[in-house]
């Protein structure tokens, strides 16, 4: 059985397989505000999305994904804690079965009902691949979704839902800005994590955004239709799809703001 969010190939079993889910610098993690360190010298984040290179969305059985073109400087994150310039390769997001849960960084114990994640990988290296074996590999964006007003640009991609119900579906996605999708204020919290996910390498700079962004009920319920299971397997609903905080093992966390 391949690892999953059950309760026999959940995150507690993935060290079974995955010996560094045990590891010094694993994630997601509780961030506690009043133990960050303010850090002057970390720039603000700068991320500039080209929306001709978004491709299509992929129900992957884990989460869903939107995969962009990544030949190119088009789409990049630069500045902010990361030096050199990084790639998006896709985002994808982390939710639970009902509004109380759902992301995988907390702030001082509160989960919110869901997370966006913006993986960039360190044009240092040749491809995505090789850069998510290296320890500066890949920079991920962590944007927290807070119940609220419906939001349009959410909607966009949820209207393409129908089209991926099930694992392993895939259709076209053109032309999404993800930019519509960060918050209006860019502060953040940095440290130095991993995949949230097996293979769960040690090779992400995390960038943590402290302003969440919105969705309403209407819109977590329509998260919650897809499915973990492919077509003509017994239907299981994609939700809890996210790893508990991990022991934070002496790492400095840094603010970018006081
Ligand atoms: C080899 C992974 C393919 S890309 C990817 C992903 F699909 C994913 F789900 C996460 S995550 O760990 O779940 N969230 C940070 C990543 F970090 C990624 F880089
Ligand atoms: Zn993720």
């Amino acid at each position: 059985m391949s690892w999953g969010y059950g309760a026999d190939n959940g995150p507690e079993k993935w060290v079974t397989n995955f010996p560094i889910a045990d590891g010094p610098r694993q994630s997601p993690i509780d961030i506690v505000p009043g133990e960050a360190s303010f850090d002057g010298g970390l720039k603000p984040l700068n991320l500039k999305y080209d929306p001709s290179t978004c491709l299509d969305i992929l129900n992957n059985g884990h989460s869903f994904q939107v995969t962009f073109a990544d030949d190119s400087d088009s789409s990049t994150l630069t500045d902010g804690p990361i030096s050199g310039i990084y790639r998006l390769k896709q985002f994808h997001f982390h939710w639970g079965a009902s509004d109380d849960r759902g992301s995988e960084h907390t702030v001082e114990g509160t989960k919110y009902p869901a997370e966006l994640h913006l993986v960039h990988w360190n044009t240092k290296y040749p491809s995505f691949g090789e850069a998510a074996g290296q320890p500066d590999g890949l920079a991920v964006v962590g944007v927290f979704l807070k119940t609220g007003d419906d939001n349009p640009s959410l909607q966009k991609i949820l209207d393409a839902f129908d089209a991926i119900k099930a694992k392993g579906k895939q259709t076209s996605f053109p032309g999404f800005d993800p930019a519509t999708l960060l918050p209006g204020c860019l502060d953040y919290w940095t440290y130095l994590g991993s995949l949230t996910t097996p293979p769960l390498l040690e090779s992400v700079t995390w960038i943590v955004c402290k302003e969440p962004i919105s969705v309403s009920c209407e819109q977590m319920a329509k998260f919650r239709s897809l499915l973990f299971s492919a077509e003509g397997e017994a239907e299981c609903c994609m939700v809890d799809n996210y790893r508990p905080p991990q022991p934070l093992k002496g790492r400095p966390v840094r603010a970018s703001f006081q």
